[in-house]
């Protein structure tokens, strides 16, 4: 698969929501960060700004769920338009169940591990994904400096998706700019959250075209992508 950016909203303008949407299509998806003040120390949105969200943009949205209770909630999200619901396994009681209900509902199902959080223990869950994020910050705020010690992570569970055979999607979030992406895709990752770096940039549009020529470059010279 081509490297795919996903602008976070959780660094564009809140009262202007449709407005910075419109600002980045022709982006692959828009990440939506849901926070709830109890997973993570920070709140930003909720089902109805999804819903509204849904209305007023084609590019299909990305929803990171950083909530507790993702079990109860998740399948709300795929009923208010998002395209794809990536829950945190720290919060899910029945992780498996859960992936299983959302791609059910008709969207993509996706696991998100916080840094702590290794990959090993859920090898055998990664058929029942779509895509898996591995955070590169601790969750809950924008802006944060990329963790490079995640590096050897994402190696790992691209080496883990390669000898299952798997289509997964590996997307890495947190810190994510022209100064790391090539390390990212080097490593494995093909999905790219970026949020400082593009609603930071004076044309958010264009730091999308320029995130996802330096990854795709850094893609076509990884030997992961080369083995395949
Ligand atoms: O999930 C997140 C934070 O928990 C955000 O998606 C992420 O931080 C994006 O912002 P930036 O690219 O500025 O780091
Ligand atoms: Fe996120």
């Amino acid at each position: 698969m081509a490297a795919q950016i996903n602008p976070s909203i959780l660094s564009a303008d809140f009262a202007r929501l449709a407005d910075e949407a419109k600002a980045v299509e022709g982006a692959d998806w828009l990440h939506v960060d849901v926070m709830d003040n109890h997973f993570v120390p920070n709140l930003t949105l909720g089902v109805p700004v999804v819903e509204s969200l849904a209305r007023a943009t084609d590019t299909p949205l990305d929803c990171h769920l950083m909530i507790e209770a993702p079990d109860r909630w998740a399948p709300q999200y795929v009923e208010a338009g998002a395209g794809s619901v990536t829950f945190h396994v720290e919060a899910a009681a029945a992780p498996v169940r859960l992936a299983r209900e959302i791609r059910a509902k008709g969207a993509r199902a996706s696991m998100a591990l916080k840094p702590a959080t290794p990959i090993e223990p859920y090898e055998d869950l990664l058929p029942e994904l779509d895509m898996l994020l591995i955070m590169t910050v601790e969750p809950g705020f924008g802006g944060q400096a990329f963790l490079d010690i995640m590096l050897p992570k994402v190696r790992r569970t691209r080496e883990l998706i390669s000898k299952h055979g798997l289509e997964l999607w590996l997307q890495v979030d947190g810190g994510v700019s022209a100064s790391t992406i090539e390390r990212c895709a080097d490593a494995g990752a093909d999905v790219f959250v970026a949020g400082s770096a593009v609603y930071g940039a004076n044309d958010p549009a264009e730091a999308v075209r320029a995130l996802r020529n330096q990854a795709g470059a850094a893609t076509a010279k990884a030997s992961w992508a080369c083995d395949h």
